[in-house]
């Protein structure tokens, strides 16, 4: 896999902003499953914080190395979240949702006093929309949703957005952990990211987009060597 060292590194200078006694989100993915190991590690050192998985897979994997775990609804205060990104820009906006963790995740980081994230240096761009921007839709009349998340993306400023709905086994449309499908939306670049975002946010259809506008306020980018940390 590529990226694992580097990864790793932004995982576990993440470290750093874990304090005794919090309650922390953990994202999803493959830069996240190395944070919610190393934080196992610290646990098994004797560290006391719970944290609160931001999926499914998440919560197995944190539940299998032992990190204890509390249920969402019984939080009244989530301290820090460390998650990954499929792209971060330089003003800390990001895409999310690449793994369809997005709903979940955009909960618990705008719950967060604090939203950390980690990340290896190719997921840094100057501009946003090489990925493509996953969208999550309920299925019922997900074409027309389709429709209206076209001419959002179009009016934002984006010449020609192609619009896939994401694929699981058999063929099927994925079902996210909340019961949704996801719309990748092919951008190439996306000029006004918050613009964007205000737009889909308004449509019928649309539970969440993977747009993370004004949420991430530190960004750890890891290097072979160890990690560089940028404060928004
Ligand atoms: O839905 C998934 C999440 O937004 C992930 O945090 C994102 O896709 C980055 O994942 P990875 O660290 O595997 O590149």
């Amino acid at each position: 896999m590529a990226f694992e060292r580097e990864k790793e590194n932004a995982a576990t200078a993440a470290i750093e902003f874990v304090e005794d006694g919090m309650t922390i989100g953990l994202g999803t993915g493959s830069t996240a499953k190395f944070f919610v190991e190393a934080l196992a590690d610290e646990i098994a050192d004797g560290l006391v914080v719970r944290g609160v998985p931001t999926s499914e897979e998440t919560r197995r994997l944190a539940e299998s190395l032992g990190v204890p775990l509390v249920p969402v609804e019984q939080v009244d205060r989530i301290h820090l979240t460390v998650d990954g990104a499929d792209e971060v820009d330089e003003h800390a906006q990001l895409i999310k949702g690449g793994g369809a963790a997005l709903l979940r995740e955009k909960i618990i980081a705008n719950a967060s006093d604090l939203m950390v994230v980690i990340a290896d240096p190719s997921k840094q761009v100057e501009v946003l929309g090489s990925f493509p921007l996953p969208v999550e839709v309920t299925p019922f009349g997900f074409t027309i949703t389709a429709k209206k998340v076209y001419d959002a993306l179009k009016t934002s400023g984006i010449s020609r957005p192609r619009i896939d709905v994401r694929r699981g086994s058999g063929d099927k449309p994925l079902v996210t952990d909340g019961g949704n499908y996801i719309l990748d939306c092919a951008c190439s670049v996306i000029p006004d990211p918050a613009y964007a975002a205000e737009l889909l946010s308004v449509i019928p259809g649309v539970v969440e987009h993977g747009l993370f506008i004004g949420l991430a306020r530190t960004v750890i980018i890891g290097s072979d060597e160890g990690a560089s940390i940028f404060e928004y």
